[in-house]
């Protein structure tokens, strides 16, 4: 389990934190979870979300369990660092649904001294790098890489499986477009040549 690092002999910067995997694989509790106890600590914290994810609530992060915390949607990266004066953390879900500038602002923030705590998709439906969390990922001091259960055969689900025949990068939804699936039973539904040519040399 992640725990907040004590000591920096730079405490005037701060650093950037990543919360990644799957759908259902618990990055939005993992980042409420981090949020609360900072609260518990007293800090000041501000939480942000793009403005596109309506889906549970237009001005709170929920998990798929209806854990939330109040978040501030914005429309983009930038209007975040208007908005965080005095704040010692910044949370930031859903994060492969901004533009690159988000790299950017989360290394603004964490020279400033911010704990900076970023949370989303690694993988879109096509099991592609989503968006800037590749970067994100690459400069941030550490990574936490989640795990849903695949739904086909109980396993560790890794990819995030689209029902619906769209194949736009961005379509929002839920159980009823998506499944979290482990890497066999996900390769199955979207290559099966591939995984029968497998099968049969093994
Ligand atoms: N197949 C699944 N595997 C794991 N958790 C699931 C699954 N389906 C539903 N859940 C629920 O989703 C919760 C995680 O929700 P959330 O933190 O919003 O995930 P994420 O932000 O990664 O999509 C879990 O605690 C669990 O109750
Ligand atoms: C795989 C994938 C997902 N999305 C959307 C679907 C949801 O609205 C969010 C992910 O939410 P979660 O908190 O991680 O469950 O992203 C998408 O637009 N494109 C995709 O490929
Ligand atoms: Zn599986």
């Amino acid at each position: 389990m992640f725990l907040e690092p004590q000591w920096t002999p730079h405490p005037q910067t701060g650093w950037i934190e990543v919360i990644c995997g799957s759908m259902f694989s618990g990055k939005t509790e993992e980042l409420i979870r981090r949020v609360n106890r900072a609260l518990i600590a007293k800090q000041e914290v501000k939480i942000f979300k793009p403005a596109l994810d309506k889906r549970y609530d237009e001005i709170k992060v929920v998990s798929h369990d209806r854990n939330h915390v109040h978040a501030y949607p914005v429309e983009n990266a930038y209007q975040m660092l208007s908005l965080v004066e005095n704040c010692q953390v910044v949370a930031i879900d859903e994060a492969q649904f901004f533009d690159n500038h988000i790299v950017e602002v989360c290394n603004t923030l964490a020279f400033r001294g911010i704990r900076v705590i970023v949370s989303g998709l690694d993988m879109d439906f096509q099991g592609k790098p989503f968006g800037v969390m590749p970067h994100l990922i690459a400069i941030a001091e550490f990574v936490t890489k989640v795990h849903a259960i695949c739904v086909c055969c109980g396993g560790l689900a890794s990819y995030s499986f689209r029902l619906s025949p769209s194949k736009k990068q961005v379509l929002l939804g839920e159980k009823d477009i998506y499944e979290p699936r482990c890497r066999y039973c996900y390769y199955k539904a979207m290559f099966p040549e591939m995984v029968l040519e497998q099968e049969k040399s093994y």
